[in-house]
């Protein structure tokens, strides 16, 4: 569904100084997934989101998502795009609902940017996401995710192809965010929707099979849920202790050989200031070691 390869995104400030948000992210999603972004604040997750939905154009590299190249589009055929492929859901929920319109005339908006009115199918998405009894309520009367829940919905208005979703339980308790996630969960596996959720929340990100974490505008590492590690790679994890880890984490090496070392991991070998290190092969394996530690030994 989504293939992206050394993907840019440089934005122009106003007094000519570049920011770069992406620099050379890669990325793959199949269809019919449900997978999570996470990074810091700053890493580029909001940027990325933006690009996949059509809310902005990347400044090179390749992006293609569901057939669609984001980077050839005319302005016409992203607008169809928006439209037509993807469905975004905001964790600020100015920005889904009309508070002054019921549940039901908010699911039917989209719609009706498409030339299509069909109260039947805004009913149906509403009772999938749980609030067919509310559908009359204006959004006033409702709870934040309760909201959030119609929010999914109006994402859903279109039928699209390709689901996001930013922050989606970021201004919600830890139970209602269980329960959002089921949401998604339940509509992945009921309409085979394609979803990417970006979170903050690591408790979130525990519930899903797949993870990729973004550090500086660039994939740094993926999290998988233990049983499809094992299913995709032939390897045995040996370590009795790791059997209690639900998730194991693999660092994204990219075309050109490189990785991203988890700054922890190098705090940890007392390697903060040192901007090189040694890389050895030792029966099989790739070492890296702090280049002081030979000097120290001798
Ligand atoms: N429209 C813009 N103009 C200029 N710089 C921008 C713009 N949008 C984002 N940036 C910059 O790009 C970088 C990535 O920002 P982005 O919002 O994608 O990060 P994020 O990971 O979503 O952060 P957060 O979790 O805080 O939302 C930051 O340095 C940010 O300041």
């Amino acid at each position: 569904m989504i293939h992206c390869r050394n993907m840019m995104k440089i934005y122009k400030l106003d007094n000519e100084i570049e920011v770069i948000a992406l620099q050379g992210l890669d990325l793959d999603v199949e269809k019919g997934e449900l997978m999570g972004i996470i990074g810091s604040s700053g890493s580029g997750k909001s940027t990325l989101l933006n690009i996949l939905g059509g809310l902005d154009r990347p400044s090179a590299g390749k992006l293609l998502v569901d057939g669609k190249d984001l980077l050839r589009l005319s302005d016409k055929e992203l607008v169809k795009y928006k439209l037509e492929t993807v469905g975004f859901v905001w964790q600020n929920n100015a920005r889904n609902l009309l508070p002054y319109l019921t549940a039901v005339e908010n699911v039917e908006l989209p719609m009706l940017l498409k030339g299509r009115h069909k109260r039947e199918r805004a009913i149906e998405l509403l009772e999938m996401v749980g609030m067919g009894h509310r559908k009359y309520s204006r959004l006033n009367q409702l709870s934040g995710g309760e909201q959030q829940r119609i929010a999914i919905a109006i994402g859903l208005a279109n039928n699209p192809r390709l689901l996001l979703a930013d922050e989606p339980t970021g201004s919600v308790d830890t139970k209602t965010a269980d329960i959002i996630l089921d949401v998604f969960r339940t509509l992945n596996q009921q309409l085979g929707v394609t979803i990417v959720i970006v979170t903050h929340d690591t408790q979130l990100m525990k519930k899903m099979d797949r993870v990729v974490a973004i550090r500086d505008g660039k994939t740094s590492s993926e999290i998988l849920r233990r049983r499809i590690y094992e299913e995709e790679f032939i390897t045995q994890l040996d370590e009795s202790e790791e059997e209690s880890e639900s998730h194991v984490e693999l660092a994204v090496l990219d075309s050109a050989g490189r990785i991203q070392i988890p700054k922890d991991y190098l705090e940890g070998i007392g390697m903060n200031d040192v901007n090189k290190v040694r890389i050895e092969l030792e029966e099989g394996q790739i070492v890296l070691k702090n280049p002081n530690l030979k000097i120290q030994e001798e």
